[in-house]
């Protein structure tokens, strides 16, 4: 029943997202929010979990997908021995909705075609009460405060806990199905014109790609990770979250199954850092007032990661009745990362504020003196051990990259307040910066192994420190720097991309091995791009970006010895890295004496 994690599509409208296969079948959708439960839940089980197919009665068709233009509109073609058919697939724009159009469009013969229809609430648990509807072709499903309502133009069958229907489609005719999500409470959601919504959908989408500043020979690449990263984002708080999914396994047939529908401020934060390079500064003011909002009064309280509106229970728990993707087990829904201490969050969210007012976002009070409660709070915390990045859960470590992030915090806020006139403690922040500065280069640098080293007083590498340049911590070519990244280029590099750390020694509280991670991949190319090895830094970036799917998106890691794509997807901080070092690229290039 699963499609492999790369035969996936997303549609959205900013406030959930289905995955569809080639094969023309949602096999997962939230609704009415990201980290609502699932309704089609088939991805993390089987089809008794809950999907909904639409393709070629007969198999064998060929199949082409495609967005249309710069959209999340999905086209997908089925070309037969009787003809050729058009399915696209999109969730309006006009509202948010809860609403995914699904509209077959003959272009050439008659094709007969096949709608299968299971609808399972409660991540594919829960079997619904169906009734036809009063009026036009349709049906009613609803389980307790939930309910969806599928109409169409063609007949349906009800039968054993399934509906479906079969029919065909002309060159030139049409068939039009509309699944709206509401409360069982609440009257039937009216019907709403499939054009229209179509037409309304392509003009908002064109228009917020028109905005963007994505140019020259990457430019097709960064604006589709640009939409993906959009697609992400909640509309109505400004909330981004990390991934559409959770569970997607990072080893196939692992545990390393993790639920990534929430706001990390790390993936959040890089997020907005690609929007805003790409030119939209809208969703950076929502998100820094989100932000305000969910962090509110004591910095002592901050979180790694809330809920999409700013919730701080994300309570993880095990889905007994999913058999997982392809059978990786745990399927695990919210996240226990969401209580650790992740020190290297103050340097991100820090990092991103003074950008965004680089970039022109006017100046909000509130977000200046949040960021000076957490600078005053990291003043008392930098010290401490804490889960590091990688949110690992084998105990709290002093982790080099959580200290240089550290730095980060300080450093930007201090050229904030030189650059902006911000009022603060100027010189004590300064002497700060220089304590953490010293402690990251006589702690965290291993002279015996000749590199920076995952956590102070370790053997172990870890990717995390590809970012030391980037960042600004050490110039690319300091020669610590660079014998770093040698030795990750050595013993981190599996098949010409890049593991986080080993599993094998590093002792996380999982099972040992992962897939490659594509993220520190294109942070390698970052580094030897620093390093003036440009023709090297190009062919890795043309090597990850041919890991894309056949529209354009990435999931959060790949394993080189199946050669496929795992982890959850589409997967924010996979194209936040493709855009930035894809814009780093091309302003590089424009420098050279040959640009
Ligand atoms: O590796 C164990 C951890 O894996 C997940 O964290 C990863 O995803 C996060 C969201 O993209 C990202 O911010 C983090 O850097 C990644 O390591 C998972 O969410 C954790 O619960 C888990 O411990």
């Amino acid at each position: 029943m699963q499609s492999r994690i790369e035969d996936y599509a997303v549609v959205g409208n900013g406030r959930s997202a289905a995955l569809i296969g080639s094969n023309g079948s949602i096999d997962w959708l939230c609704w009415p929010r990201f980290d609502s439960d699932a309704c089609f839940a088939s991805l993390l089980g089987t089809a008794d979990n809950g999907y909904w197919k639409i393709g070629p009665a007969a198999d064998g068709a060929t199949v082409s997908r495609r967005y249309v233009d710069d959209t999340l509109i999905l086209e997908t073609r089925f070309a037969t021995a009787d003809g050729e058919v058009a399915l696209i697939d999109f969730m309006p724009a006009e509202d948010q909705r809860p609403e995914l159009v699904r509209i077959v469009r003959g272009l050439s013969g008659e094709v007969a075609m096949r709608m299968d229809f299971v609808v399972r609430f409660g991540y594919g648990a829960l079997v619904p009460w169906v009734t036809r509807l009063e009026e036009g072709e349709g049906i009613r499903a609803v389980v307790g405060p939930d309910m969806v309502v599928l109409r169409t133009t063609v007949p349906l069958r009800n039968e054993s806990l399934h509906t479906d229907s079969e029919f065909a489609v002309r060159a030139g005719e049409q068939a039009v199905f509309t699944l709206s999500y509401g409360r069982s409470y609440r009257p039937v959601p009216v019907a709403r014109d499939a054009a229209r919504l179509l037409a309304g959908t392509q003009t908002a989408w064109r228009d917020w790609s028109a905005r963007s500043r994505a140019h020259g020979e990457y430019r097709d690449a960064i604006q589709r990770s640009l939409i993906t990263l959009k697609a992400l984002a909640f509309v109505p708080t400004g909330g981004i979250v990390a991934a559409v999914t959770t569970s997607l396994p990072e080893t196939l047939g692992g545990d390393r199954n993790w639920d990534y529908r929430y706001c990390w401020l790390r993936d959040a934060t890089l997020t907005l850092r690609a929007l805003m390079r790409g030119g939209y500064f809208g969703e950076a003011a929502r998100w820094r007032d989100w932000l305000v909002r969910a962090v509110a009064g004591a910095p002592e309280q901050l979180q790694v990661m809330y809920g999409v509106a700013g919730e701080r229970r994300l309570q993880e728990w095990e889905c007994g009745w999913l058999s997982g993707y392809e059978g990786a087990r745990p399927v695990r829904i919210g996240n226990a990362a969401a209580d650790q201490l992740q020190l290297d969050v103050y340097g991100e969210v820090m990092n991103t504020l003074h950008e965004a007012r680089i970039g022109g976002l006017p100046d909000d009070p509130a977000a200046w003196a949040l960021q000076v409660a957490l600078v005053g709070h990291l003043e008392k915390i930098w010290r401490v051990p804490d889960e590091g990045i990688w949110e690992t859960r084998g105990g709290r470590r002093l982790f080099t990259f959580s200290k240089v992030m550290c730095w980060v915090a300080v450093d930007r806020t201090i050229q904030s307040a030189e650059l902006f006139g911000l009022e603060g403690p100027l010189d004590r922040w300064r002497l700060l910066r220089d304590e953490i500065h010293r402690d990251v280069c006589e702690r965290g640098f291993n002279a015996r192994r000749n590199a920076f080293v995952q956590h102070y007083g370790s053997d172990d590498l870890d990717a995390s420190l590809l970012l030391m340049a980037p960042v600004g911590f050490l110039p690319a070519d300091d020669p610590r720097v660079v014998a770093t990244v040698a030795a990750i280029e050595r013993e981190l590099v599996s098949d010409g991309l890049v593991l986080r750390y080993k599993t094998e020694t590093m002792h996380d509280g999982l099972d040992q091995g992962e897939g490659t991670f594509l993220a520190c991949s294109f942070w390698l190319v970052e580094n030897l791009s620093l390093q003036g090895r440009q023709a090297e830094a190009e062919e890795l970036f043309a090597r990850l970006l041919a890991l894309r799917n056949d529209v354009g998106l990435l999931a959060e890691e790949y394993d080189t010895h199946a050669r496929r794509q795992v982890g959850n997807f589409p997967q924010a901080f996979s194209h936040t890295a493709l855009v930035d070092t894809a814009f780093n690229l091309l302003k590089r290039r424009s420098a050279s004496p040959q640009g």
